[in-house]
């Protein structure tokens, strides 16, 4: 891999330089109190940025924060991370309103060597995640004015053709921060031939962008298993009712595909929890994966299902490990997350974790990070790069 890496971009000299950072700063928030629940993805920037002020750069950060829609959104706001971010780095972290307005040139214009500025969401901005190439590139050149060199360390977003993440690479001298190095190197052991048994385990609430990566990804694994959100448009298609459980419809006959084509690897859960509401005092209780009653949304896997996934975990030497099996924010429904999370953390494999929320499930439920080989901060973008896919935001720092 021809990329350059941020001790080249040091050796050249940054002092009195700007320096455009992407960072994947999406951080999970508190619902009800805004308060960030985990600040696995900030810390994980840390190295690249000290280095860069400690050599005097002016570093200018830019990053998402959930999925907004091309506009400015109060609950999406980077401001409480610019908080976070300045007491992580015990510096003042200078923050600009807006992502390419007045706010961020005046923002830019004032820092002194050595200072960090945060640029408001990325994703206010219709030209960040456009398809329309020109309308991106608008955007890449307002973003790219902020820097006289790209650093991508935003591993987690390194999947998506986003203008920040693929375009202004194009427009800057360009290299990856330590985050992204780390993170390739860890990954590339599982792209080759991984030991075998080879189980992966795929959770989380982002079906349809996940379903792509089973299709590739179920030739090279030995088991394949589904809990979370994403089981249940695979229990549609098997022709069970799943209430109001997370479903995606229009994949259910992608799912049925899918399960025909599995070979059987395909383990899916065989009970839930099943709740009268998804909040976190809703009443609940067990039932059969095959009879989720009409009004119940299946909110975790059930203890049938956790002993059974246990058991197909058991003796794997490699497991990969995306998106929580319920949502184990709410405490109710956070026994399945744990029960696979201490039975891989237990496991002699070599384990990869990844994902902002899986990572932050990890940390949540109080468990020994080091007890996995690797917890990778990007769900999909790991995923997408075991699947062997050429990952746009890798790709740009190779050109
Ligand atoms: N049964 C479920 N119904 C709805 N949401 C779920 C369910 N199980 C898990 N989730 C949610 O999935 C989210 C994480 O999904 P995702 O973003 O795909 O994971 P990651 O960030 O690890 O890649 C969590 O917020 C969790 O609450
Ligand atoms: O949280 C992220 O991905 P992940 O949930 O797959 O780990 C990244 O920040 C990418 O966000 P996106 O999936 O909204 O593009």
């Amino acid at each position: 891999m021809s990329i350059r890496t941020l001790d080249d971009l040091l050796a050249e000299g940054v002092s009195g330089r700007r320096v455009l950072v992407r960072a994947d700063l999406n951080v999970p928030l508190d619902k009800q109190s805004g308060d960030i629940t985990d600040d696995g993805r900030i810390r994980a920037v840390l190295p690249t940025l000290s280095a860069l002020t400690g050599a005097g750069a002016k570093v200018v950060v830019c990053s998402h924060l959930g999925r907004p829609k091309g506009a400015p959104d109060p609950q999406f706001s980077l401001r409480p991370v610019a908080g976070r971010l300045g007491e992580l780095l015990g510096a003042r972290v200078h923050f600009a309103t807006d992502t390419v307005g007045e706010s961020a040139r005046s923002t830019v214009d004032a820092l002194a060597d050595g200072e960090v500025a945060l640029l408001e969401n990325l994703r206010f901005n219709k030209g960040e995640t456009s398809k329309d190439d020109t309308e991106r590139a608008a955007f890449a050149d307002q973003l790219a004015a902020f820097g006289d060199a790209y650093v991508d360390d935003a591993f987690g977003a390194v999947h998506r053709r986003h203008a920040s993440v693929h375009d202004v690479p194009a427009r800057l001298p360009h290299v990856a921060g330590r985050l992204v190095l780390r993170e390739v190197e860890v990954l590339s052991r599982l792209t080759g031939e991984p030991e075998r048994p080879y189980v992966v385990v795929l959770g989380g609430s982002k079906v349809s962008d996940k379903l792509a990566v089973i299709e590739a990804l179920l030739p090279t694994v030995d088991r394949l298993l589904i809990g979370g959100g994403m089981c249940f448009t695979f229990l549609k298609a098997q022709g069970h009712e799943v209430g109001s459980s997370l479903l995606e419809e229009e994949m259910v006959e992608t799912c049925r595909s899918l399960l025909e084509r599995s070979e059987g690897k395909i383990m899916l859960p065989v009970d839930v929890v099943a709740a009268d509401a998804f909040a976190p005092d809703a009443a609940h209780d067990t039932v059969p994966a095959d009879g989720i009653p009409s009004k119940r949304v299946g909110l975790d896997i059930g203890p049938e299902t956790v002993a059974g996934f246990a058991a197909a975990l058991k003796g794997a030497r490699t497991i990969f490990w995306n998106g929580p099996m319920g949502v184990f924010e709410m405490p109710a429904f956070a026994h399945g997350t744990r029960g696979i999370a201490e039975t891989i953390a237990k496991s002699e494999a070599f384990t990869v974790v990844g994902g902002g929320d899986s990572a932050a499930a990890v940390r949540a439920l109080g468990l020994d990070e080091s007890s996995f080989g690797h917890i990778s901060t990007g769900g999909g973008a790991s995923l997408e790069y075991l699947e062997g896919k050429t990952l746009p935001g890798i790709a740009a720092l190779e050109n």
